[in-house]
């Protein structure tokens, strides 16, 4: 039985996820709360080493089966190896991405399905989702050049996939966003940084005092 709260924070390249997670785990921390703040795929060893697989850019034929398949076998080892413990014991766990991004990139975007890519995520993850999702909304071709900017970026192979893609991305979050209106909050991530800390920081405060016993 989880104690904890689990919140994923979704959005296309660029829209400032990384690092408003750490502005929000400095802050949660100096409030005196328990943060885990971690990152898919990866924020263990196992799922750092399939994460190399996934996005190094020579591995151009991977196929879209395999790349769904490899980004859940690491959400499940970075659940059970990590998530699952820190929420064990209370702990607020910050995600930079879950579950929607495998249905926003696989299933919508590379057009595997939604419904197929969830059925083998189910398997995955069983019972635990996030209670909160934080979704930073924003145009892909201004993400793309944040990172393009940003020279301590790592360029991936999904970084180099076509506009369209990209595009494709976002209008799969947005549908899922649409469709899981109770869980999914979004953010216009195109405003002022400080001002989506801010709206981001706001729905966890919310979260957090109507999770109070
Ligand atoms: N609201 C913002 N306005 C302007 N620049 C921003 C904003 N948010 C983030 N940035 C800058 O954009 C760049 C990318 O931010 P960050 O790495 O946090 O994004 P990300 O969502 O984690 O990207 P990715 O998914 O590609 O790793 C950084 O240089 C960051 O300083
Ligand atoms: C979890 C997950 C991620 N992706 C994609 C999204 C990004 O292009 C990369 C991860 O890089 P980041 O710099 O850490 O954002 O992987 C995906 O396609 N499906 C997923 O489930």
């Amino acid at each position: 039985m989880n104690s904890g709260c689990f919140i994923s924070i979704e959005g296309p390249e660029g829209a400032g996820k990384t690092t408003i997670i750490n502005m929000l785990a400095n802050e949660l921390i100096k409030g005196g709360r328990d943060v885990v703040a971690t990152r898919e795929p990866g924020g263990i060893d196992i799922s750092e080493q399939i994460r190399g697989v996934i996005l190094k850019k020579e591995n151009t034929m991977m196929d879209a089966r395999t790349e769904a398949l490899l980004y859940a076998a690491a959400r499940r080892q970075h659940l059970v190896e990590k998530v699952e413990p820190a929420l064990g014991s209370g702990k607020i766990v910050l995600c930079d991405r879950f579950i929607d991004s495998s249905l926003a990139y696989q299933g919508h975007a590379r057009g595997l399905g939604v419904e197929e890519v969830y059925l083998i995520n189910r398997f995955a993850i069983e019972e635990t989702m996030p209670i909160l999702t934080i979704y930073f909304d924003l145009d892909p071709v201004v993400g793309l050049e944040r990172i393009n900017q940003h020279r301590d970026h790592e360029v991936n192979r999904l970084d180099l996939e076509n506009i369209e893609f990209h595009r494709k991305v976002r209008e799969g979050y947005l549908l899922l966003a649409e469709r899981f209106s109770s869980r999914i909050v979004t953010i216009d991530a195109s405003q002022p940084l400080e001002q989506v800390f801010k709206e981001a920081s706001e729905k966890i405060e919310e979260l957090l005092q109507r999770m109070k016993p």
